[in-house]
């Protein structure tokens, strides 16, 4: 498929010729964190296409921050910090909350005056047994699974700056909403906002989640590619989350190993393809960003829109 002509398209190295020569480097600190959460991240990609991206960020950051400023003086209002909202979306499994971990930690070490805060929307799905009552067990992830409204709500209260603002939580190694566990948000001036809905069209509401995304990035990958990273991390689970009892997939856990890789081959085809081809994928050309990888999650191409 050729480029949509909005873009500009980037080689790795063309890129990575977007680091600023004078960028400070990451202390140790910094890249213990990377390492803590997922130690297969390749500091080369942090290096050619984070650091370039964050100095991307930093200038629509600085240049927001100042138009909410005199847009309040124009409007005779005192001004306050609006935060920045970036979303990031892209499959199930194609790595959008290892991205967004790492946009966090280096934008905590690249921009130390601002409060970053990162969400996932998955806390936005409706619980098992409320998806149960609905039939929609089989559509987890699809947009009628997710309670949309109080996505928006959420946004505009984060956009509005009131004080504390609750987001719900969901566990992947309960595989439901963990009861009564919030995330606290509070006064972020950069918020990250993760999902494989973050910039898709609502059913219901007449606001879209994009209508409060100030920066959007689409983690895009060849589905056989991230079918295998699906199988990776399902088979991951299976020794790990899925041996709790309460968890979904615990039957498939205690059971024969090649009966559970047939189920997870069956949910990506049935259930997190499906949704990728008929929801996710048609969003992808309304991203600002789309950060293509490709095996082992090498980054080879960026597609920037142009204006
Ligand atoms: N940059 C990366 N380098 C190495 N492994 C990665 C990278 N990004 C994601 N992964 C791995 O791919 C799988 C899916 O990533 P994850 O961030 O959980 O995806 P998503 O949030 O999109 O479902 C996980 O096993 C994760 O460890
Ligand atoms: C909760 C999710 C919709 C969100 O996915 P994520 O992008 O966080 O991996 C997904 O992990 C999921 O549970 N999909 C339903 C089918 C399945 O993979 O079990």
């Amino acid at each position: 498929m050729s480029d949509p002509i909005n873009y500009n398209a980037f080689t790795r190295d063309q890129w990575k010729a977007f680091a600023n020569a004078a960028t400070l480097p990451l202390t140790q600190e910094s890249l213990r964190q990377i390492k803590a959460f997922n130690d297969r991240i390749s500091l080369q990609d942090v290096q050619d296409i984070y650091i370039p991206l964050i100095h991307l960020l930093r200038l629509q950051v600085k240049h927001y921050q100042l138009l909410q400023r005199d847009k309040a003086s124009f409007l005779h209002q005192k001004p306050r910090r609006v935060p920045f909202i970036i979303g990031i979306a892209g499959s199930v499994a194609v790595g959008k909350s290892t991205a967004a971990r790492l946009l966090e930690v280096l934008l905590n070490h690249y921009l130390p005056n601002q409060r970053i805060q990162l969400i996932t929307t998955d806390g936005f799905l409706y619980s098992n047994q409320e998806l149960k009552q609905r039939n929609l067990m089989a559509r987890k992830g699809f947009p009628e699974s997710y309670d949309m409204s109080a996505l928006i709500r959420f946004l505009n209260a984060v956009k509005g700056g009131e004080p504390l603002i609750k987001a719900p939580v969901y566990s992947h190694k309960v595989y439901d909403i963990v009861p009564d566990q919030f995330d606290y948000i509070v006064h972020p001036d950069i918020l990250i906002v993760e999902g494989i809905n973050t910039l898709q069209l609502p059913t219901n509401e007449q606001i879209y989640v994009s209508d409060f995304t100030d920066f959007s990035i689409y983690v895009d990958a060849d589905p056989t590619l991230i079918e295998s990273w699906f199988l990776e991390r399902f088979e991951l689970l299976l020794e790990t989350a899925f041996q709790d009892p309460v968890n979904y997939y615990y039957p498939y856990a205690i059971g024969d190993h090649d009966r559970a890789m047939a189920k997870g081959r069956q949910v990506w085809h049935d259930i997190d393809l499906k949704n990728l081809e008929e929801y996710i994928l048609p969003t992808r050309n309304r991203a600002d960003m789309i950060i293509h990888k490709t095996f082992h999650h090498r980054v080879d191409r960026l597609l920037l829109r142009k204006y």
